[in-house]
């Protein structure tokens, strides 16, 4: 059984002004994320995906549809059963919402006292994550006193300071910079191999889904467009809308713009050749143009490496007879995917 499993959840808003359209927010999602799963949620801006982050964690109630945590139905409990449930599962934000007027000790301890936990048990409690985070020496701090990396990893320890079973991580790491990012992102990795806590993580960050996720699902205008595992989402992406979100996270592909530029610069036809670990070798593409007789200039490119496996793109500008280029792109096509640049 799913630890998190939704069954046709839709969410709409009502309009903003008298008069206007509903929003749709979730349209009829269905998604089961396991027990130990790090799952990824992505998608252009408006797709939907704080919302559904925002239904798991009950904040919010769902328009229609089943929500089950463990088995649960939290659409269909009392608000005391769900705020019981809801302490099982632990978040974190961008902007990391920890208490300014509170010390981290008491940032890490306050869902503890929520709880109605003794102080002998917060104490040990808040020293251990503390420690886990790496901030013993910052306990009497206050977080204004704080680095954005330290802040986040405060927001860690709070997070998980009531033992949950699952984390929810939205745009945990955008605020922070690219080294900080791996700190938090190995953290993170910890929390999951450790603990043995489910994640979901919202982002739009390839890095995030690069080194933490082991599932991600696409989101488009509210529906789950793509899903599946990380490696074959990403180096072979299926549908129209999570083929455009994935070419823009991606190292490589040339963006509608560069394109643009690059058909400036080269009068030939210009192609992207798509390669992933298991397909033939790029010399296979070489010795196909060599064969048919086809000039080529390497015009853009890039190697992507998701958890040791390995994909990448190579857009040439071809030149030579038409019917050659057709030939060798034919032969090659056997192999590998390859696509019209821009396309
Ligand atoms: N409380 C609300 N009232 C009305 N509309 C809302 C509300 N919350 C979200 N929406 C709308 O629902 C849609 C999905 O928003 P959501 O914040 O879930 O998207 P998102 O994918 O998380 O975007 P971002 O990456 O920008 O945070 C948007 O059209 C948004 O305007």
């Amino acid at each position: 059984m799913a630890l998190i499993s939704l069954t046709n959840v839709s969410k709409t808003y009502p309009p903003a002004e008298r008069g206007g359209e509903r929003v749709i927010a979730i349209d009829d999602v269905t998604l089961d994320i396991e027990k130990g799963d790090v799952y990824g949620i992505i998608g252009y801006s408006g797709a939907g995906k704080s919302t559904l982050v925002r239904l798991i964690n009950a904040l919010e109630r769902t328009t229609s549809g089943a929500i089950r945590i463990d088995g649960r139905d939290m659409t269909a409990l009392p608000e005391r059963d769900v705020r019981r449930i809801r302490l099982g599962i632990g978040m974190i934000f961008q902007q990391f919402n920890l208490f300014n007027s509170k010390t981290v000790f008491n940032n890490i301890a306050y869902p503890l006292r929520v709880a109605g936990a003794d102080k002998k048990t917060i104490a040990s409690r808040v020293d251990e994550l503390l420690s886990f985070v790496g901030l013993t020496d910052k306990a009497r701090n206050y977080p204004e006193q704080l680095s954005g990396g330290q802040k986040q990893r405060v927001g860690i320890a709070r997070a998980l300071a009531a033992s949950p079973s699952i984390l929810l991580a939205d745009e945990a790491t955008s605020a922070l910079d690219p080294e900080t990012t791996s700190e938090v992102l190995a953290l993170l990795k910890r929390v999951n191999t450790e603990f043995g806590i489910t994640i979901v993580v919202i982002t739009h960050e390839m890095d995030v889904i690069q080194t933490l996720a082991t599932k991600v699902a696409v989101m488009d205008a509210g529906r789950i467009v793509e899903r599946g595992d990380v490696f074959e989402v990403f180096s072979n992406p299926q549908q129209a809308s999570s083929k455009r979100f994935v070419s823009t996270v991606v190292q490589g592909v040339p963006s509608r713009d560069e394109v643009l530029t690059l058909r400036q610069r080269h009068r030939g036809r210009i192609v992207t050749f798509s390669f992933r670990d298991g397909d033939v070798s790029q010399s296979v593409v070489f010795a196909e143009l060599a064969r048919a007789n086809v000039g080529f200039e390497i015009v853009y490119g890039g190697i992507n490496d998701i958890q040791g496996q390995v994909f990448g793109h190579l857009t040439l500008a071809l030149s030579g007879a038409a019917t050659n280029q057709e030939e060798a792109l034919t032969n090659i096509r056997s192999h590998i995917t390859v696509t019209e640049a821009g396309l």
